[in-house]
């Protein structure tokens, strides 16, 4: 893993609003109700945008990058990077031992009818158990994560979320965590166990 200095930040800053023009994309695609000449006319539009992105491409997604505050970022991190469209992005703040973020799905996460899918809730829960491991100094890959899910989760509307690091032993650390209703229901909780790849552990891996 390469940690590369940050390029011009209007660029990325474009970057960025192109991903959340896209998610807005995915969001009007999975609504519309328009007619099918529409559909097709809009489908040929987007055809010649991609053609126009591929014009200049890169191997990966932006890897981690030291931000201009000193920050370390992950810009096309599936869960967090502003520069994927995949991404929410969730915002994750340190809260002494925990980190925690405020968050709101979309309707491309539907699973159930009117409700997210479990596997959205379960990733969102993967990346805040492992921030948490970081940001206890035990960085590592996700082995097992286990997931409970109490209430169905609904999309457009704030939620919280927030994990902590609860023990470690060696290479091995385990978190838990939860996302609950802004009253603090608990809708889905999960712990997960984070294993540091011995290629880690000889260069400490910088926290989040
Ligand atoms: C320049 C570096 C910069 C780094 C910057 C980091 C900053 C951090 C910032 C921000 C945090 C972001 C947070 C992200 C969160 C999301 C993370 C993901 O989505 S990760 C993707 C999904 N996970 C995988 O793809 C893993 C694939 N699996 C593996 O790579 C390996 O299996 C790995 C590393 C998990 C373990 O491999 P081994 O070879 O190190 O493990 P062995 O030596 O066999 O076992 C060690 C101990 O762990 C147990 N163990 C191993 N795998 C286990 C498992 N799956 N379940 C339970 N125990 C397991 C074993 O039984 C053993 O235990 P005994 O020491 O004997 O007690």
């Amino acid at each position: 893993m390469t940690i590369e200095a940050a390029p011009v930040e209007a660029r990325l800053q474009a970057l960025c609003e192109l991903s959340a023009q896209v998610r807005d994309l995915m969001d009007a695609t999975a609504l519309t109700d328009v007619q099918e000449p529409e559909l097709t006319a809009v489908t040929a539009m987007l055809a010649e945008a991609t053609a126009r992105l591929r014009a200049v491409t890169r191997d990966t997604p932006r890897p981690f990058e030291i931000g201009p505050d000193g920050s370390l970022r992950h810009l096309g991190n599936a869960v967090t990077g502003g520069a994927n469209p995949h991404a929410l992005p969730l915002v994750v703040e340190r809260d002494g031992a925990a980190v925690h973020a405020r968050l709101s799905f979309r309707p491309m996460h539907e699973g159930p009818p009117g409700s997210v899918h479990g596997g959205i809730s379960a990733m969102i829960l993967d990346h805040l158990l492992g921030q948490a491991a970081a940001a206890a100094g035990a960085a590592g890959m996700t082995a097992s994560l286990t997931v409970h899910y109490r209430k169905p989760v609904p999309y457009g509307t704030p939620l919280l979320a927030r994990a902590e690091h609860v023990r470690a032993e060696g290479r091995k650390s385990w978190s838990e965590g939860q996302i609950t209703a802004l009253d603090g229901t608990p809708l889905v909780e999960a712990t997960g166990l984070f294993i540091t790849p011995t290629g880690w552990t000889t260069h400490p891996a910088p926290l989040p």
